[in-house]
């Protein structure tokens, strides 16, 4: 299986860089911006100067406005915020020509609770579906810089399509045939990364910050296996080295979200301040509703959806949490 016409839905940091990897890889690729404006810009400057700067774009680069032109793809890659998802495979289905469906977001839906994947398998049925994770910060992966990342399906012949049609260079996708622990890892990770830049932000150390990487890997593999992944997903790129990569660096939108929480920003300053998206603030609600659900304890996401709705209690949390019945470490 060849797979040569990639589109990608999104023009943000994330989307952006996947267009230029996929191009360096000698694929055909369109980038969908959201907004005709937005097109405008990029097809002028030739650049995405408002997400990801200083990496110019190929004038290969197709760029689309015409949503049924985009799709008309061999896979499509899907790089907006994880809560536009079933927007848009609603408006993608009765346009869809046959491409597969690889999702790149980070995050799960905050009023249901439901997977990425879950939505695609009702809202855009026709669709096989990949999962692409793992620790990439856009602004590294689109300057060349060494990243890998995980593919996930239950289709190995077109996780292997997929593979080698991305990888190039320095940018090495694995193969993997657990989507679910994929997903789960990616999308979790962001809440996490919250809540250790809180505890960045109120001085409480290195120490906590591990102990925190830790437990949170543990709860987050509680939630993968509930859900039918696997827990050595978890020891992979979009398990702990997604955490390594976001949990330790200010650069991630996350981590510094919560190091402005911690340092007693209010959440409504810090977010309009911001015209990125910090993907673990609608997750954390939505892991809170989906873990209490079926039945999964997740002490840090929790703590970290109350400290978002009420971040005054971040002291209260953080005592909470020390103050658990102590307990053997599996
Ligand atoms: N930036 C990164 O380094 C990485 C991001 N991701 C994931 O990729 C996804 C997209 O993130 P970024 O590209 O970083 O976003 P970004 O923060 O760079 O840009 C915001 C994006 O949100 C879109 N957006 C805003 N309002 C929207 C609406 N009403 N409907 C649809 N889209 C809307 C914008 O068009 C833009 O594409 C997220 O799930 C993120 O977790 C995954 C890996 C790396
Ligand atoms: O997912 C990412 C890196 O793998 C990007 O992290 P942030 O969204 O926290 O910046």
């Amino acid at each position: 299986m060849s797979l040569q016409r990639i589109s990608v839905i999104g023009a943000g940091a994330w989307g952006t860089a996947l267009a230029i990897l996929a191009q360096r890889a000698g694929r055909d690729v369109t980038l969908w911006p959201r907004r005709a404006e937005q097109a405008d810009a990029l097809r002028g400057a030739r650049e995405n100067a408002a997400y990801l700067p200083g990496v110019p774009l190929d004038p290969g680069l197709h760029i689309e406005t015409d949503l049924a032109r985009a799709l008309d793809a061999d896979a499509v890659l899907y790089a907006q915020p994880a809560q536009h998802f079933r927007g848009f495979c609603r408006n993608a289905a009765p346009l869809w020509k046959g491409a597969a469906l690889v999702i790149a977001a980070k995050g799960i839906e905050c009023e249901t609770g439901a997977l990425l994947n879950e939505i695609a398998a009702e809202a855009l049925a026709a669709a096989p579906v990949v999962i692409l994770s793992g620790p990439s910060f856009a602004a590294e992966a689109a300057r060349g810089l060494p990243t890998a990342v995980a593919l996930a399906g239950d289709r190995a012949d077109l996780v292997e399509a997929l593979m080698a049609a991305l990888a190039h260079g320095a940018f090495r996708p694995y193969g993997s045939d657990d989507p679910i622990g994929v997903e789960v890892a990616g999308a979790v990770k962001n809440v996490l990364a919250i809540a250790c830049g809180i505890v960045l932000g109120k001085g409480l150390g290195e120490n906590a910050r591990a102990a925190l990487i830790t437990r949170g890997l543990a709860e987050v593999t509680r939630l993968a296996l509930a859900k039918g992944g696997r827990a050595e997903t978890l020891m992979g790129l979009a398990g702990i080295g997604d955490l390594i990569l976001t949990c330790t660096s200010l650069k991630s939108r996350n981590t510094s979200l919560g190091f402005d929480l911690g340092q007693g920003k209010p959440l409504a300053e810090i977010l309009a301040a911001r015209r990125s998206v910090a993907e673990g603030v609608t997750t954390a609600a939505a892991v809170a509703t989906l873990a209490a659900r079926i039945g999964v304890e997740m002490p840090i996401a929790g703590a970290v959806h109350r400290i978002l709705a009420e971040p005054a209690a971040i002291d209260d949390e953080i005592r909470a949490l020390l103050a658990r019945p102590l307990k053997r470490e599996s």
